[in-house]
C-alpha cells in the first residue's frame, strides 16, 4: 500500500487521469521509452538526458500502480531493455543480470524509504537494531560479467536483456585493469560482475583529439564506454581508454561465499580485481544518509562520473531472504544525485575572448540546475563543432556539467523549429576590441589579433600575471583588475607598477590601507624567478611546467628570446607546436617591448638557472657548447652539469651559434663541422679553464 502511495506521488497536486486517458498515456510512454531504450542500450547513442528518461519511466510506473490492469509483462518497467547486437555471439547468463530500483528522491532522505521497505519485508520490529548495509558508488558505465574458470578469464559478456548478453571477450581483454588470471583462486567457476567506465580525463582528452582533428565529439563517458565495448573491431575498442570496477558476483562453483557483501568486495580486491575504495558499511538509514552526503560533496572531484550511490543489504543470507521482484532485487536500491545532463533553452550565443585571444562561442542558457549547480553559461567549444551539433538560438539543448569540467552543450533535442533561425557565424571583428579575427593556423579555433590592445585579453593577461603561480601579486583580483582596466588606469603590465597611492585609493572599495598593501605586494613581486616571469607572460602553450623547463634550459631570458625553433625543440617536453608558439611570441615587437618595460620598472631574477642560480659566478652565461668524443676524466653527464652550473647550455648539434666544441677521444662528425664553421675547439683542460673563468 505504502509503495503504491509513494509511486502515485508524481500526480501530487494534479488530477489522476481517468482510466481512458491513463491507457492512452501509458501507451505513449511505453512507445517512447522503448524507442529511447533502443537508442541507449542497443545503439549507445541516446538523444535524451537520463533525467528525462527517468521522469517518463516514473510516470509510467505511477500509472501502472494506479491502474494495475495497465500492467503488461512486456512493459519497460518489467524487464531489462537491452538487446544483443548483430555480429556478436549471444551469451546466456547462468544468473540473470538485473536492474536496480531507483530511489527518485535525490535528497539524502531517499535512504529512509529504502530502509523502511527492507525492515518491513524482513518483518523487523520497530525497536529491532538497525540493518547493516554496504554502500558503494553507482558508476556510470555499463555492466559486464567476467567469467573466470579455474582462475582464468574465459569470457566477458554484456548485460543485454538480462537473460542473454553479448560476447565481448576480445574488447574486454584490451582493458589493462582487468586481470586475465585471478590471484590465489582456482575454483571451477567464478563470475565477477562490475562496471566498465571511462574516466573523465580520458574522455576529455579523447574529445579534444576529436575536436582538433575536426571530427565528431562524443556525448558523455558512459555512452563512449558502452560504444567501445560493443565495438566489433577490437583494435578500435583498444583506442578508447577504459577502466573497470568490480561490484558483485554471477555464477559461482567451488568457492565459499563470504558472509557479507563488503567482505565479498574485499575478497575480489585480493584476487587482483579493481574495487573502488570509496565504499562503506553503514548502519541503518542514518549511516546511508551520511555516506550519500559525504560522497555528494566528493562527487565533483572524483575522476569518473557517478550517478548515485548503491545501497545493498550487507548480509548475503538476508539478501537471499529478500529475493527479487520482476527486474530488480529487493535488497538493493540506487539512490541518485542530481542529474549531470539536463534540457534547457539556448537563449543566445556570445563570443568570449580568452586571455590568449582565443574566441569561444558561449551558450547563454535559460538557467538550469545540472550537476548540482545552476548553470546559465556553457561552452560551445568552436564554430565547427557548433555547426556539427546543429545547435541554433532558440533550440532546446542538452547541457552537461560533470565534475569541475566546464559545462558544455552536448547537442540539441531533435524537434522541429517554429521558425527559421540562421546558422551562427564567427564575427569578423573581435567583440571586445574590434581587431581582426584570425583563424588559428592548423586549428579549429579563431583568435583576436589585438594582443594587449584588446581589453578582454588585457584583463585576463593582468590576472594571469598576478596569479599565485605566476608573479603572485596579493590583492590584485578580478574586481580590481576590472576597475583598473575599465577606467583606463592600466593599459600594460608595466603600467601596474606606475600606480600611486592616490590613484589607487580613489578607486571604489579601496581604502588607503589596501592601496598600500597592494603597492607593497607589487614591489615584492619584482623579486622573482625566471620561470615565474615566463609563466606570467601568458605565452600560448607555455604552462607552469614548460616555463620551468625553459628557465632551466636557457638560464637567461635573453638566451630564450633569441632561441631558434630548433634550439627550443631541444628543451625537454617542448614539441613543434610549443616551440613555434614561443618563437612567434618573442618575434613580435610589442611583446619584447612589454618585457623591456617590465625590466625598466625593476624586475629581477637570478639568471643561470636551477641550482646554479645562487652559486656565484656564471662564466659561461649565454654560451652554447657542444660535447663530442670521450673526455679523459669527465663523463658526458658530469661535463654537462658543470657547464650548466656555470650558466652555459649544452647543445646536441654544432651550428654557427655554437660558441665552443669540447672534443675528446674519438670525436666524430661534430668536430669536423666545428672546423668547417670555424667554431673554437677545446679539450678537457680548455673546458676546465673556461669553467674557472680564465677565458
Ligand atoms: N537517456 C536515455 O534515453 C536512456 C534510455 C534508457 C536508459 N537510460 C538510463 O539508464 C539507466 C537505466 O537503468 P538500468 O536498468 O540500465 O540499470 P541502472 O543503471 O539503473 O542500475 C543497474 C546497473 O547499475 C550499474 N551499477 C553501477 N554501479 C553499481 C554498483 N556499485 N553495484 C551494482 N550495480 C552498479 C550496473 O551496470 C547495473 O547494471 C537510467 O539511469 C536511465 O536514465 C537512459
Ligand atoms: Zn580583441
Amino acid at each position: 500500500m505504502n509503495e503504491r502511495m509513494s509511486q502515485t506521488d508524481i500526480f501530487a497536486g494534479a488530477e489522476l487521469p481517468n482510466s481512458q486517458e491513463a491507457f492512452k498515456r501509458a501507451a505513449e510512454l511505453r512507445a517512447s521509452l522503448n524507442h529511447h531504450a533502443h537508442l541507449y542500450y542497443v545503439l549507445d547513442a541516446p538523444t535524451l538526458p537520463d533525467a528525462e528518461y527517468d521522469r517518463m519511466f516514473r510516470e509510467l510506473q505511477a500509472l501502472e500502480a494506479a491502474y494495475p490492469e495497465l500492467l503488461t509483462p512486456d512493459s519497460p518497467t518489467q524487464r531489462v531493455l537491452g538487446k544483443v547486437l548483430e555480429g556478436f555471439t549471444p551469451v546466456r547468463h547462468a544468473v540473470p543480470m538485473l536492474s536496480i530500483r531507483t530511489e527518485t528522491d535525490t535528497e539524502p532522505t531517499g535512504a529512509l524509504s529504502f530502509d523502511q521497505r527492507v525492515r518491513k519485508q524482513l518483518e523487523l520490529a520497530d525497536d529491532a537494531p538497525p540493518v547493516e548495509y554496504a554502500a558503494e558508488l553507482k558508476f556510470d558505465g555499463l555492466a559486464i560479467n567476467l567469467r573466470y574458470e579455474h582462475g582464468v578469464l574465459k569470457q566477458a559478456a554484456t548485460r543485454g536483456d538480462g537473460e542473454t548478453g553479448e560476447d565481448v571477450t576480445q574488447n574486454i581483454k584490451t582493458i589493462g585493469q582487468i586481470p586475465l588470471r585471478l590471484i590465489g583462486v582456482s575454483a571451477p567457476v567464478i563470475e565477477v560482475r562490475g562496471e566498465v567506465y571511462m574516466r573523465r580525463d580520458d574522455f576529455e582528452a579523447l574529445n579534444e583529439r576529436q575536436r582538433q582533428a575536426g571530427e565528431k565529439t562524443f556525448v558523455n563517458p558512459r555512452n563512449t564506454a558502452a560504444g567501445a565495448v560493443r565495438q566489433l573491431d577490437p583494435s578500435l575498442a583498444a583506442q578508447r581508454p577504459l577502466s573497470f570496477y568490480a561490484y558483485g558476483l554471477g555464477e559461482v562453483q567451488g568457492w565459499e561465499l563470504p558472509p557479507t557483501h563488503s567482505a565479498l568486495l574485499d575478497a575480489l580486491a585480493k584476487m587482483g580485481l579493481p574495487v573502488c575504495a570509496d565504499r562503506t558499511v553503514a548502519l541503518g538509514a542514518a549511516g546511508l544518509v551520511a555516506f550519500h552526503q559525504a560522497m555528494g560533496a566528493k562527487r565533483d572531484s572524483l575522476p569518473f562520473d557517478i550517478d548515485g550511490i548503491v545501497y545493498k543489504v550487507n548480509s548475503l543470507a538476508l539478501q537471499q531472504r529478500l529475493g527479487f521482484v520482476s527486474r530488480e532485487p529487493r535488497w538493493a536500491v540506487a539512490h541518485k544525485y542530481p542529474a549531470q545532463e539536463m534540457i534547457t533553452r539556448l537563449n543566445a550565443i556570445e563570443i568570449q575572448v580568452g586571455r590568449t585571444g582565443k574566441l569561444t562561442p558561449v551558450a547563454k542558457l535559460e538557467p538550469v540546475f545540472v550537476g548540482g549547480t545552476t548553470v546559465s553559461n556553457a561552452t560551445l567549444h568552436n564554430v565547427f563543432e557548433l555547426r556539427r551539433k546543429g545547435v541554433r538560438v532558440g533550440d532546446q539543448v542538452i547541457v552537461r556539467r560533470a565534475g569541475d569540467v566546464i559545462p558544455e552543450v552536448v547537442g540539441r533535442v531533435a524537434e522541429p523549429r517554429a521558425a527559421y533561425v540562421p546558422n551562427f557565424r564567427m564575427p569578423r571583428e573581435c567583440p571586445a576590441c574590434g581587431s581582426a579575427v584570425v583563424r588559428d593556423k592548423g586549428s579549429v579555433s579563431h583568435s583576436c589579433s589585438g594582443g594587449l590592445f584588446c581589453p578582454a585579453q588585457r584583463k585576463q593577461a593582468l590576472l594571469h600575471f598576478a596569479g599565485r603561480r605566476a608573479l603572485d601579486i596579493e590583492g590584485l583580483g578580478d574586481r580590481l583588475v576590472d576597475q583598473l582596466v575599465d577606467e583606463g588606469l592600466v593599459t600594460s603590465l608595466a603600467g601596474l607598477y606606475k600606480l600611486g597611492v592616490a590613484k589607487l585609493s580613489a578607486l571604489e572599495r579601496m581604502a588607503d590601507r589596501s592601496a598600500l598593501n597592494l603597492l607593497d605586494s607589487l614591489e615584492k613581486s619584482k623579486q622573482t624567478t625566471l620561470a615565474r616571469f615566463l609563466f606570467g607572460l601568458g605565452i600560448r602553450q607555455v604552462g607552469e611546467a614548460t616555463a620551468k623547463e625553459l628557465a632551466r634550459h636557457f638560464g637567461s631570458l635573453d638566451a630564450l628570446m633569441d632561441a631558434s625553433v630548433e634550439q627550443l625543440l631541444q628543451v625537454r617536453d617542448v614539441g613543434p607546436v610549443v616551440a613555434k608558439s614561443i618563437h612567434t611570441f618573442f618575434a613580435q615587437a610589442h611583446n619584447r617591448e612589454v618585457i623591456e618595460q617590465l625590466r625598466a620598472v625593476g624586475f629581477k631574477w637570478a639568471e643561470g638557472g636551477g641550482a646554479a642560480a645562487e652559486q656565484g659566478p656564471q662564466p659561461l652565461l649565454g654560451k652554447t657548447l657542444v660535447l663530442t668524443g670521450t673526455l679523459p676524466t669527465l663523463s658526458r653527464d658530469a661535463a654537462k652539469d658543470l657547464i650548466e652550473a656555470a650558466g652555459g647550455k649544452v647543445s646536441g648539434s654544432v651550428s654557427k651559434k655554437t660558441h665552443y666544441v669540447v672534443a675528446g677521444e674519438e670525436a666524430g662528425s661534430k668536430l669536423d663541422k666545428a672546423r668547417e664553421l670555424g667554431v673554437t675547439v677545446l679539450d678537457e683542460a680548455g673546458l676546465q679553464a673556461l669553467l674557472a673563468g680564465a677565458a
